[in-house]
């Protein structure tokens, strides 16, 4: 039987590609690793999660059958432990370089701080932000006053539904919105939760740009084309708003806006409106999915318990916020449950390598940490890690531990900047909630509250959170 010269050809190519794979498979430098045998060869089945939404359980997953340290692909790897932590996210301070997924999250085609990919230039560019996040900045009558009408105006829609119920997703999100618009462009500030910029909150909040950002970020190339199949998310209202009030000449001295237009190196109007416009939507989705999904879990009858405590130690008292600890336990609780980010934070290993959890990585390899498998997979720290237990918080001394491996706002110095705020929106509006109101869900509540992942964060699958408001009087 004679061969034709083609059919050889192709022999030879699938012998040469099998033996490129068997010598991939054992000199690979992350073979040592645990991890699924096909993530040595190609990471299409990780792209093919990605793709579906699944990124976050999958990974999750092979942590639970492979331990702290998983070989995700031939150049990924994701990590659950204290010291990876450290070490990828606080290692020199801001630790790793990020990578180009973090390309996607440019504004007006502008680099911002989110997304500068070296720890030097942003180190550089937060400077000139980080005081106006400063606790004492946040704490400042003007800010907190701010978020106190806020949270007023939220009880007020409570109150006007006459225990008919409330869409609580949609007005947590109002509230998200008029809070961070209040801290960047004062007096500038959005009035969503009473109805005048609700298609701003809509704009931002109901979008499905899933797809289209991931193909950009893993085909980069083909970005042309990508543009043409999957087009760009418009946002006509945000952008406007944005660009018009970091113009104005008049901010306040508390808002982001002035610190910026006033800073020493000069910054051109795109690049304000760009760090605004990123701080804007930094601010939304994560406050106001985090302040949904826990109001939901509070309404649940197995949490009534906790409720009750917390309507207790809320009611009639005149205590600052940080003099409520119980308040502050279940806010912590719903965070680490429920971390608005809780997909991965990708980073570059630096030139040289790095020994992370025992194992040598080679140079610009992809590790990162996961705030879902972070918090539920350390159960020497958290015990029951997946059940929503706000009093482990109350221990000081598991405390300790406990903040060491809280992941929800990142780590080190490219970590959340906006957590003082982010945390006192939260605890100013339960306190304001639940010293007048006990929440239960809705009998006509239809939504489903599943997470549903995005890029890098997730929300409740529906969008959706009928609760009512039964006054406590
Ligand atoms: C519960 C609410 C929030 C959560 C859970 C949260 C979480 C996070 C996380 C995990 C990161 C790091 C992401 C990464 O490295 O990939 C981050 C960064 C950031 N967040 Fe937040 N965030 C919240 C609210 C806010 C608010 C209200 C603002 C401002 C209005 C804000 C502004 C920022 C900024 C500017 C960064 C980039 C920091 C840098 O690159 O140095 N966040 N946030």
């Amino acid at each position: 039987m004679a061969f034709q010269l083609w059919q050889l050809c192709l022999a030879a190519l699938g012998l040469l590609s099998f033996g490129l794979c068997i010598r991939r498979a054992v000199f690979a430098p992350l073979s040592k690793l645990p991890g699924p045998w096909y993530s040595l060869f190609a990471d299409w089945y990780l792209m093919y999660q990605e793709f579906t939404g699944q990124r976050r359980p999958y990974i999750h997953q092979l942590h639970k059958k492979f331990g702290p340290a998983v070989r995700l692909g031939p150049n990924e790897i994701s990590f659950t432990s204290i010291e990876a932590v450290k070490e990828i996210y606080q290692s020199g301070g801001s630790g790793y370089d990020k990578t180009e997924f973090y390309t996607l999250f440019r504004q007006f085609s502008t680099r911002t701080m989110f997304s500068t990919l070296d720890k030097g230039t942003h180190s550089q560019k937060k400077r000139h932000v980080a005081g106006q996040y400063a606790n004492t900045n946040i704490m400042q009558p003007e800010v907190m006053g701010g978020i106190q009408d806020r949270a007023k105006a939220f009880v007020k829609r409570c109150e006007e539904s006459k225990g008919t119920g409330v869409d609580a997703y949609v007005y947590l999100h109002c509230f998200a919105l008029d809070c961070a618009s209040h801290h960047l462009f004062a007096p500038y500030g959005t009035k969503s939760i009473e109805g005048t910029d609700l298609d701003m909150m809509e704009e931002l909040s109901y979008h499905d740009s899933l797809k289209r950002n991931l193909a950009q970020y893993r085909w980069p190339i083909l970005s042309f084309w990508l543009e043409k199949v999957f087009k760009p998310r418009p946002a006509p209202i945000a952008n406007q708003y944005v660009l018009n009030s970091s113009a104005k000449s008049d901010p306040k001295a508390h808002s982001l806006t002035y610190k910026l237009q006033n800073s020493k190196d000069a910054f051109q109007p795109i690049q304000i409106a760009a760090e605004c416009m990123d701080h804007l939507a930094a601010g939304i989705d994560t406050t106001g999915d985090a302040l949904c999904l826990l109001m939901y879990q509070l309404s649940l009858p197995e949490s009534f318990k906790v409720q009750d405590q917390l309507i207790s130690e809320v009611s009639n008292n005149n205590k600052a916020l940080d003099e409520l600890p119980y308040l502050d336990a279940v806010i912590k609780e719903g965070l680490r449950c429920f971390p608005p980010i809780p997909m991965s934070q990708p980073r570059y290993t630096p030139s040289g390598g790095r020994a992370i959890d025992g194992y040598f990585i080679p140079a610009a390899t992809i590790v990162s940490c996961q705030a879902w498998s972070v918090h539920q997979l350390n159960e020497e720290v958290f015990v029951k890690g997946d059940q929503f237990l706000p009093e482990r918080w109350l221990d000081k001394e598991a405390a300790i531990e406990m903040n060491r491996l809280f992941f929800s706002f990142g780590a080190g110095g490219r970590g959340c900047t906006g957590r003082h705020l982010a945390m006192a929106e939260m605890k100013c509006l339960f306190r304001e909630v639940y010293s007048q109101y006990k929440t239960r869900i809705a009998p006509d509540m239809k939504g489903r509250m599943t997470l549903d992942d995005q890029v890098i964060s997730s929300r409740p699958l529906d969008q959706t959170c009928k609760l009512l408001f039964e006054s406590l009087n």
